[in-house]
């Protein structure tokens, strides 16, 4: 079992109008992984995506899924795959139970061999079998596209921003939802713009940005990545006039007393920080520093690699 639950290599698209969305992006999904696919607005996400289902033609290079190239093995690809978008799709007027039967039924997955229900209750969704779909809340709607996606049982499921516009608690649910469903051997592909959902659930992350590939790493080495550290420090009288030295990549005034400074961590100490504002003639009253986040490597990467084009 080697072999990449997804492997996308040199993949480039070009749209009609002369947009390049994705170029040469080149990197596998490890089998068995939830993997977290972000980036900004535009980055060339959902084209990679749409590329994978089989709704968007590439203009160059290669992919795979669970070892079936698109191109050559097509259906076995697509047989592959479940993909989760973010627009909620299904006829109000079935029922979930209805809805998951008929998906079967486009799948071709025998009548004896469905498991409706037990995705029902896989996803706290068996109460509402034969309830109208469009009854169901919000949370339970999106719950329902994720049974609709599992029902030929693909070994790849793709999330498109599972939980944009859910509420905190039910975000928590979504995501043991997502953990048990990979528990269970499915390889998870997430994208999100909430980074602190890639940092809880993710185990590999990598960054697109204006269609490149910017990060491909463990959620962990990538944080540790973030260079930048930020201490925000109270002084002891009004401040008048920010101090300026160069061990500050930024400094802010925060409030009357308070300073927000960014510092490289590989070139200078939170030592040297708080002299360089003490030169300046204020005495320290407090000191917070903050480790780096997901957000941090985010903003750094992405800033990095548009400063670079
Ligand atoms: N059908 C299309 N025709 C022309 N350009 C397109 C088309 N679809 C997307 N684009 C452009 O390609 C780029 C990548 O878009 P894409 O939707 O893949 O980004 P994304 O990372 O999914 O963004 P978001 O997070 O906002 O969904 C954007 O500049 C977008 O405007």
């Amino acid at each position: 079992m080697s072999e990449a639950a997804i492997r996308i290599e040199g993949l480039s698209k070009t749209y009609a109008g002369g947009k390049q969305a994705l170029n040469d992006v080149t990197f596998d999904v490890p089998r068995g992984q939830i993997f977290g696919l972000l980036g900004p607005n535009g980055a060339g996400k959902s084209t990679l995506i749409n590329i994978l289902a089989g709704l968007v033609n590439k203009t160059g290079g290669s992919a795979s899924i669970w070892g079936f190239d698109i191109d050559a093995h097509p259906r076995n690809a697509r047989g592959s795959i479940g993909i989760v978008n973010q627009e909620i799709t299904f006829d109000p007027f079935f029922t979930p139970f209805e809805t998951l039967e008929i998906q079967g039924g486009l799948y071709g997955v025998p009548k004896a061999k469905r498991r409706s229900m037990e995705l029902l209750r896989a996803m706290g969704l068996e109460d509402k079998a034969n309830a109208y779909s469009r009854t169901l809340s919000g949370g339970m709607k999106r719950r329902l596209m994720v049974a609709k996606a599992m029902v030929h049982s693909p070994p790849v499921l793709v999330l498109d921003e599972p939980t944009a516009g859910v509420d905190i608690e039910l975000r928590q649910r979504l995501w043991e939802y997502v953990r048990g469903l990979n528990d269970s051997g499915v390889t998870v592909v997430l994208t999100t713009h909430y980074l602190e959902e890639a940092e809880e659930l993710c185990d590999r992350i990598a960054i697109i940005n204006q269609g490149q590939l910017i990060a491909n790493e463990p959620t962990r080495v990538l944080i540790a990545r973030a260079q930048e550290k930020l201490v925000e420090v109270t002084v002891d009288r009004d401040i008048a006039t920010v101090p300026d030295n160069r061990c500050f990549q930024k400094i802010e005034r925060k409030d009357e007393r308070t300073l927000s400074v960014r510092f490289d961590k590989s070139e200078v100490n939170a030592g040297e920080v708080l002299s360089a504002i003490q030169r300046d003639g204020y005495g320290i009253v407090d000191v917070v520093t903050r480790e780096p986040d997901l957000e941090d490597v985010f903003l750094n990467l992405t800033r990095a690699a548009t400063q670079a084009a």
